[in-house]
């Protein structure tokens, strides 16, 4: 579905993915972990297009997409959620999934307005969110988890194959992380999904697989029980 191979991307002195190769199957949910300054969110912006690979390549079915652009790759049905939400203010819950219908690269609000009417799918992607009772809602009377799931809604929105979440259950709390992960394993098998997070157990709990990257590398790749009982991770990574 999607796979890297030899990703490499390096800044001045810095190699932050240092020959990176690993596969998301279809239907998976794929863990990406590591400590602080692994490699992971530099390898996500690799594959959305955002930053351009030192070298290695990015096959997407069976295209190599290094080198198109940001909005052609979510075009082409790869959805990212973002570690810092983007939203506007002012305009409703609803309002967002008619812009995401409407204009996956949220940069044009021409086609607000269209005569189309998108209700019944904002409601269906809203419910899915848990956002169904806050349609009217401005987002920014939101809570810092309805944000995300309003985020998470706005991917949903673009109609994507594979989606990115980077660190989704960054700043909720206990219940809101409870409800994310309900959320993401509502859409196993139906998305293929690349799942960057902090949250150890928020990930073994819902990932088939997991890629473990330590200092732009991949230390391993496996099933969460793999991934635990390697002595690599142990070592690096949980400092055991
Ligand atoms: N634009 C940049 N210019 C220079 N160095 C960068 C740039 N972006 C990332 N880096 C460096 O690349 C390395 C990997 O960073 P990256 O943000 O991908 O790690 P990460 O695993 O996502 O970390 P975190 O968990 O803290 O978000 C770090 O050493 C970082 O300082």
């Amino acid at each position: 579905m999607l796979s890297v191979s030899g990703l490499t991307k390096q800044f001045d002195a810095v190699v932050a993915v240092d020959d990176v190769d690993f596969e998301l199957r279809p239907g998976e949910i794929h863990g990406l972990i590591g400590p602080n300054g692994a490699g992971k969110t530099t390898t996500v912006n690799l594959i959305t297009g955002e930053l351009e690979p030192t070298s290695g390549t990015i096959r997407f079915e069976d295209d190599d997409i290094v080198g198109l652009s940001p909005s052609a790759i979510t075009r082409r049905g790869i959805g990212r959620s973002f570690q810092v939400v983007q939203y506007f203010p002012d305009m409703t819950v609803r309002e967002h999934l008619h812009l995401a219908l409407r204009d996956p690269t949220r940069t044009v609000l021409s086609s607000f307005g269209s005569s189309e009417d998108d209700t019944d799918r904002i409601e269906s992607i809203a419910s899915r969110v848990h956002l169904g009772d806050r349609l009217d809602v401005p987002a920014k009377s939101l809570s810092h988890g309805e944000k995300r799931f309003l985020d998470i809604g706005f991917v949903l929105a673009l109609d994507s194959e594979v989606i990115l979440f980077d660190e989704p259950a960054a700043g909720l709390n206990a219940s809101e992380t409870e409800e994310l992960k309900g959320i993401i394993e509502s859409l196993r098998s139906e998305y293929t999904i690349l799942l960057i997070e902090h949250d150890i157990e928020l990930v073994r709990a819902i990932s088939d697989r997991i890629t473990v990257l330590h200092n732009g590398k991949v230390l391993a790749t496996g099933t969460p029980d793999e991934i635990v009982a390697n002595d690599d991770v142990k070592e690096v990574y949980l400092g055991e």
